[in-house]
């Protein structure tokens, strides 16, 4: 479990730049962190994983505040995943990069040798590659791969699909879904709201160093109050939903309006198609 209890943090002295941040994380849980540029998110990852320590107020990893964790006890709990996948990689081969954690920490030996076989297999990596010589995606999920292979209970991914493809993009979010299923707790920072939308279940949202809603993703996606205010675009179905329950004032009590995903409004318009035409057949009979 994470918790945020009144966290103020800066980099300066002078300048705030968290104000007061609460929230818990509970153990499996699959978050988002969403909001406008310069909102916060980054930093708070960075409280997260102890990069960064508090001013004032607690994170507790597991009830233990991060002031109080060692660094290499803070990396078995939390996994993080840069921004720029080139932050992470440092070795001359995928096998090496794979391993390097396993050193770090003083693991290396048979069972992690096992491990990145398994990782190597699972993700399709040739082990000797050059992770340099790797296009972005690849590098994207080597980087990802590095932490996986730790199977920490925790895994912090910032902005994990900026810069990859639709095609590369969906390979690194299928294997964040599948850690997740495996039950571990992924808090990403995201700014594509379809991502958020297929993926996470909970969305806390910050606002000039300041959480501003924390809700169940689709709660938040269709609180105009909240889009508006943190500048968030919704998913294409959030926004279609609204738009035809605003030009056909007769679907905004369907379920049209309430529609969060293709499934959703594929069979919101079927229904409603369905009912039309019986009140046309009982019109004309
Ligand atoms: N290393 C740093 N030193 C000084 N100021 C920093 C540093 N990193 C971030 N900041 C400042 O802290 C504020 C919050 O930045 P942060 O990166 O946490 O926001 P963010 O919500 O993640 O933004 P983005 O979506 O653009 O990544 C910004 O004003 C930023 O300029």
């Amino acid at each position: 479990m994470i918790e945020f209890d009144d966290v103020h943090a800066s980099y300066e002295a002078t300048l705030p730049i968290l104000k007061g941040v609460s929230f818990t994380i509970r153990d499996g849980e699959f978050v988002a962190f969403v909001g406008t540029n310069g909102a916060g998110k980054s930093t708070t990852m960075r409280l997260v994983n102890g990069l960064l320590k508090p001013d004032a107020g607690q994170v507790l990893i597991d009830g233990v505040p991060t002031t109080e964790l060692r660094t290499s006890e803070l990396a078995r709990r939390v996994g993080f995943l840069f921004q720029n996948p080139d932050s992470q990689i440092c070795c001359n081969t995928v096998r090496e990069e794979l391993l390097f954690g396993f050193k770090a920490l003083g693991q290396a030996g048979p069972e992690a040798d096992e491990r990145v076989d398994a990782i190597i297999e699972e993700f399709g990596f040739d082990a000797d590659d050059d992770p340099f010589l790797l296009n972005r995606g690849a590098r994207q999920l080597l980087a990802l791969a590095s932490i996986v292979v730790l199977a920490p209970p925790v895994v912090v991914l910032d902005e994990p699909t900026t810069g990859l493809d639709y095609r590369e993009c969906a390979k690194v979010m299928d294997i964040v879904r599948r850690i997740h299923e495996r039950g571990t707790t992924v808090i990403m920072v995201c700014h594509d709201m379809e991502v958020v939308a297929d993926y996470a279940t909970r969305c806390i949202v910050m606002s000039d160093g300041t959480v501003v809603d924390d809700a169940p993703t689709f709660d938040v996606l269709r609180n105009r109050d909240t889009l508006e205010r943190a500048s968030l675009v919704p998913p294409q179905i959030v926004d279609l939903s609204f738009e035809l329950a605003r030009d056909m004032p007769q679907l905004a009590e369907t379920a049209v309006a309430r529609a969060n995903t293709v499934d959703e409004m594929l069979a919101a318009v079927a229904e409603e198609a369905r009912t039309t035409q019986d009140v046309e057949r009982s019109v004309c009979a």
